[in-house]
């Protein structure tokens, strides 16, 4: 019964070998007369669009690229701000929460903690050992902002692994989607006989590290050139795990890191463009968090460098930094907190608590305003009026997905700021016009994805042996800096996603300069490369969809 329910795949092994055979080199005779490429895109696209639900287009998608994997990476590269929003954040979110429902045949590596003492045994058995370079994990513990979903949260694993493909050119078979299997706390899955994970609630700390310890080791041994993104942990575990393996492995922690990355590179044209209007310095900005886990906190660590990067001290960066969780303002006064909050706790207060986000802005006045919080709306008419009242041009980022879940959307900002807003959300929102001028507004997706497939890749192409906080930041500066003057012109604080594949080029180059200054570099043959032939060397070794 448990094998039957189980996606432990033995059998699958053989089917992902012959995955993705495209219909033109199957024997003459097994495909119809006037089967063309061309016109099977075309064909495919528009079987793509007649699905009515995101879902749909997912479970579509996910078969096509089992079917025909350079047909589905093809439609994805032509059509990514139509492709982005199924194959990731919103719609594999529903995908994930309903993963032991769709669910059709393997994809990725499923490792149980019941499979503790073998480990090693288990990796071997993924069908190109040869050809790993990057796998993403996850334990299920938080995905996105939808909570504990145990093994269903396989689906995050594939979707950044598939962008990583289409956006960054990895070569399909390079790519391990894991999903540790350490249990749920949500009974709702405990209890659903088609669940496809263990049935117990999360093992305790120790066992997971001493499991965490093996599947570590067993993957540097079996794998030896593959870089780890760790996705969607918990918070806790994001930060012990980042911490515990980051000087050891190449890896880093996509939520912490990634997203600090990617919001760094927003903040920084957006400071630019809301500066301008103030015409107050850059370094008096003064940012709210909304939400205190890993990726709040994450993005706090690495937005104190936009201030060190203008000359301030690491204490003057950190004093332009609140944060506010669901207790309201996190100041040192009110007592016990998490280790990962106390950095960025107020010494300078000490009063009652804050915990009304109207109060805590007229408090603080901040310049811009993170949210991070999982709360859907808490960014309401009257906070976002708060903002506009303070700024000519407030910035207000609310980056929780998936889109049920954001702090606001584009239409209230714009509304209610009365077009002056400058923002960006973790997941994707219409355009809008402008109530005074009629000009359209473009909102920013403040998405780690930006950041991920070109920080990998660089990594990757450099053969890092670790992956540096001077890589991160790196990727962060690339990404700001790859803004045409197109973009810069309608007020862009991202570069359309159509580009991916040239701006994870440039960021791939700037992580490997990076990764060259901290010596951390095993492909030394790229240092003499001027940075042309550098980027022209790492185009060369993108995969393309072959047609
Ligand atoms: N845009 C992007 O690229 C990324 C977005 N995220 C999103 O960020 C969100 C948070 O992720 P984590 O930090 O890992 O989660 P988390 O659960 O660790 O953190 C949530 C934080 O929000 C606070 N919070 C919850 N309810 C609140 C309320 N009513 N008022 C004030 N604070 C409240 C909690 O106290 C906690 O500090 C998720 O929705 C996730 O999808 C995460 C990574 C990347
Ligand atoms: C985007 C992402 O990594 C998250 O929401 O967790
Ligand atoms: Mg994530």
């Amino acid at each position: 019964m448990t094998i039957v329910l189980t996606p432990y795949w033995h059998d699958g092994v053989q089917k992902l070998k012959m995955a993705a055979q495209p219909p033109a080199k199957l024997p003459h005779g097994l495909t119809p007369p006037a089967l063309d490429d061309k016109i099977h895109a075309a064909r495919c696209l528009a079987q793509f669009r007649s699905k009515t639900s995101g879902l749909e287009k997912y479970i579509f998608l996910s078969m096509l690229k089992h079917e025909n994997e350079d047909m589905f990476y093809k439609l994805c590269l032509e059509n990514m701000a139509e492709f982005t929003p199924i194959i990731y954040t919103p719609t594999v979110g529903e995908a994930c929460q309903k993963w032991s429902q769709i669910y059709r045949r393997p994809e990725g590596m499923y490792i149980s903690i019941k499979d503790k003492g073998k480990i090693k045994s288990i990796l071997k058995s993924w069908p190109k050992l040869d050809d790993a370079r990057i796998s993403v994990v996850t334990d299920g513990s938080r995905i996105l902002g939808l909570g504990d979903l145990g093994v269903n949260g396989m689906g995050i694993s594939i979707g950044k692994l598939s962008l990583y493909i289409a956006g960054a050119g990895i070569r399909p078979s390079s790519t391990i989607p894991i999903c540790l299997d350490l249990g749920t706390n949500t009974q709702k899955y405990l209890e659903d006989p088609l669940y496809l994970g263990a049935r117990h609630s999360r093992v305790p700390e120790a066992a997971m590290t001493e499991f965490m310890d093996e599947f570590m080791d067993a993957m540097s041994a079996v794998y030896p050139k593959l870089l780890i993104q760790f996705e969607d942990f918990s918070t806790d575990n994001a930060f012990r795990y980042l911490e515990r393996y980051r000087q050891k492995y190449p890896l880093f922690n996509d939520d912490i890191q990634g997203t600090g990355a990617v919001v760094l590179s927003g903040f920084l044209n957006a400071a630019k463009l809301s500066s301008a209007a103030s015409g107050q310095p850059l370094t008096s900005h003064r940012i709210l968090f909304f939400g205190a886990g890993s990726a709040g906190v994450g993005v706090a660590m690495q937005l104190m460098s936009f201030f060190t990067l203008q000359g301030l001290s690491e204490k003057e960066a950190r004093e332009r930094i609140w944060l506010v969780d669901s207790q309201g303002m996190v100041f040192d006064a009110r007592g016990k907190m998490a280790e990962h909050k106390k950095y960025f706790s107020r010494k300078d207060y000490s009063g009652p608590p804050i915990t009304d986000l109207l109060d805590i802005i007229s408090y603080v006045k901040p310049t811009a305003l993170m949210g991070l919080s999982t709360t859907a709306n808490a960014f309401h008419s009257g906070v976002l009026q708060a903002m506009a009242a303070l700024n000519p041009r407030p910035i207000i980022f609310p980056l929780s997905n998936p889109v049920h879940l954001s702090e606001c959307s584009f239409a209230d900002a714009v509304e209610h700021t009365n077009g002056t807003v400058l923002f960006a959300s973790g997941s994707p929102f219409p355009e809008q016009r402008d109530p005074s001028s009629g000009r359209m507004l473009y909102p920013g997706q403040g998405n780690n994805m930006y950041i991920f497939p070109g920080l990998g890749l660089g990594a990757i192409i450099a053969r890092a042996t670790r992956v540096t906080d001077s890589m991160v930041e790196a990727s962060s500066l690339g990404l700001a800096d790859s803004l045409t003057a197109d973009e810069k012109k309608a007020d862009l604080l991202y570069p359309r996603i159509e580009r991916i594949r040239d701006i994870s080029a440039f960021i791939a180059k700037e992580v490997i300069r990076a990764a060259q200054k901290a010596n951390v570099d095993r492909s030394t043959h790229l240092r003499t490369m001027s940075d042309s032939e550098l980027i022209a060397f790492i185009k060369e070794k993108m995969w393309d969809p072959s047609f």
